[in-house]
Formats: C-alpha cells, structure tokens, sequence
C-alpha cells in the first residue's frame, strides 16, 4: 500500500480557535490585539469562519475514491494540514500505525516556493527525525505545468469570460494571481514568481486569451516589503489605463477561503466597484471531481517514478 500524504494550510477551527490559528501561522509570536481584531473582522465578513478545512477533508476523501477505481486501492491517502489539526504531524504517526512503508507527498497549491511548500516538506522532514521514522518518501513540488490542470483552469477562465457581453469580453483583461510573500525570496533565486508566470502563459495560450497581467495578492500585514505588484493596485492601475472589465483567477489557489473571499470578493470587489470596474473572478475547484482525478493521475505518475 502507498500511502499519499495530502498537505494544505489548514484554517482555525472557530473563532475561538482564531489566536491560537494567527500565533501558530506567526511561528509562534502572537499577533497583537489590534491584529487580531482585524483578522476577526475579516473572518466576520466571510461569515464567522473559513471553509478551507471543511473543502480540504473533502478534496482528500474525493483524491481517495479516484485513485480507488482508477489504481484498485493501492493507495491509502492521509491528510495533514499546517496551521490546525490534523497536524502533518499527526498524519505522518497514522501512516506509520497503518504500516505504511513509503509516500507521495502532495501540497494542494500548485507552485513552489521555499517559504509556501518548501515548508511543508521540512515539516514531514523534521516530523520522520522526531519520531525516528525513515520511510521513503517523494514531495511533488509543483504541478502547475500539469496539462489536466492546465486546461481545467482554462476551462473556468472561459466560463468566467460569459459573465461580460460579447463586446466587453474583447476588452476584458485576465489577472492571474497568486499569494505574495516577503521580497527577500528574489535574492534567493526562489522559482515562485516565474512558475507564476508560467502557468499564466499556459492557460492563456490554452484559452487563446491575450490580453493578462500578474499580480500578487493577500500580502502579509508586516513592516518587511512584499511582492508585488498587488491585485488592488493592478485594479486601479487598470482602471486608470481605460480597461473597465476585468476578471481574476487565482491560480495559486485550488479553494474557496479568506484569500479569496474576503481579500479578492469583498476588498478587492469593493475598490472595483468604487472605480467603476466591472470585476469578476474565476470559481475555486473546491472538490469538482475533474481536479481530483487530476490529483489523481499526478500522484499516481509520481509514484510510478524510480
Ligand atoms: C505562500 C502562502 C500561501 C499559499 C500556499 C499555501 O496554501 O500553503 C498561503 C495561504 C493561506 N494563508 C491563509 C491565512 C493566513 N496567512 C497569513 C499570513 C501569511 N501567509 C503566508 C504565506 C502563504 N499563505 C505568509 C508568509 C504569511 C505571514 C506570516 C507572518 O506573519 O510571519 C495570515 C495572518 C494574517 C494576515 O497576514 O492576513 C492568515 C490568516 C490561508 C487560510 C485562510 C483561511 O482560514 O481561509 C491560506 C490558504
Ligand atoms: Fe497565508
């Protein structure tokens, strides 16, 4: 049996999970009141809390059935999350009671960064160390390249085109984005801002789109500077160069949460529609079982791999 450890970020439990959630995210330094509060409101606004973790457990049981009828339950998948239980941590323990003798590793965001799933593999490395475990393993860093996602992406960007006229769709201008992180990963060569552009290049040529831009979003509430530039400012930016439609899709994102329902539906809707702009924005996977099996062939492909 192979065992597939699928890793996504996890999100607090309930409001009252929400400090413990901001202190663990901050490697252990808790936010201060004022940040806190904030981050509730933005909580508040999305309905009391995120659904990530409820989306997650269902894109594990989804990967789980495709790969039973497509491998004949050779694969045994367990979830482990970052930030809220279940931990990487405990995950890895339950591979090992289950006997489980090597992995896939999977991080349900589709590029790589040192600093997004570069620390979810040292997670499962410091986890093995501490429990003296030395199961083989293999991390599948990226899948943005992936042709299956490719052009399911490219599906949805086509979808979310219907929503503009016929006239407005000639005009319309597709912004890819993905989650900033600190500026200090230029100067170590980290490959997260081309896998960006990339798979942008990818799905617009997909879609036989021409007219996209890059733009990060959700940057952290930090003093150290952060990608850009940022989805709000490429927005107004937008607006100020005449283009009034404009659809997002945030590829570095595969489902519904914060980042995309408070930062992309409510803060960036708001700026469009005080300029006027007519914004729309790609749908989030979630569990669509098109992805799934998606994630099906990759882990499969990976584990076939010598
Ligand atoms: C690369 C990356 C991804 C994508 C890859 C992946 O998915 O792994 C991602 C996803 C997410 N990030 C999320 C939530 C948050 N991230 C924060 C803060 C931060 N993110 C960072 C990086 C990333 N984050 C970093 C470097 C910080 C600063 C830490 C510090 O301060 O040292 C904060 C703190 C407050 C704020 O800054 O807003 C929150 C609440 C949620 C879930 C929300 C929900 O519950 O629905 C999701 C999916
Ligand atoms: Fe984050």
């Amino acid at each position: 049996m192979m065992g597939v450890l699928v890793m996504a970020y996890g999100s607090a439990q309930d409001p009252d999970d929400l400090l413990r959630y901001y202190t663990h995210i901050r490697h252990g330094r808790a936010p201060s009141p004022e940040q806190l509060e904030n981050l509730r409101m933005r909580y508040e606004a999305i309905g009391g809390f995120s659904p990530l973790t409820a989306i997650t457990q269902k894109q594990a049981a989804g990967l789980q059935e495709a790969l039973n009828v497509m491998a004949g339950e050779s694969f045994q998948v367990f979830l482990g999350l970052k930030h809220s239980p279940p931990f990487i941590d405990e995950a890895i323990l339950d591979m090992a009671r289950a006997g489980i003798e090597r992995f896939v590793a999977l991080v349900l965001a589709p590029h790589y960064s040192t600093m997004s799933v570069g620390e979810y593999f040292d997670e499962i490395r410091e986890s093995l160390a501490r429990h003296n475990l030395s199961l083989p393993w293999r991390g599948i860093s990226s899948w943005y390249q992936n042709c299956r996602f490719i052009d399911l992406v490219a599906h949805r960007v086509l979808k979310a085109r219907e929503k503009f006229s016929p006239d407005e769709q000639a005009d319309l201008v597709t912004i890819f984005t993905a989650h900033s992180l600190p500026q200090t990963i230029y100067q170590k060569g980290d490959p997260y801002p081309t896998e960006l552009r990339q798979s942008g290049e990818l799905v617009a040529e997909a879609c036989g789109i021409t007219r996209y831009r890059y733009a990060w979003q959700s940057a952290g509430r930090t003093k150290e500077p952060w990608m850009g530039p940022d989805i709000v400012d490429t927005v107004r930016q937008l607006a100020s160069e005449g283009y009034y439609h404009v659809l997002i899709c945030p590829i570095g994102f595969v489902s519904d949460h914060l980042e995309v329902l408070y930062d992309l539906d409510i803060e960036c809707q708001q700026v469009a529609q005080d300029l006027g702009v007519h914004m729309e924005r790609t749908a989030s996977f979630n569990d669509d079982p098109k992805f799934l099996e998606m994630l099906a062939h990759l882990v499969m492909e990976t584990s076939q791999l010598e």
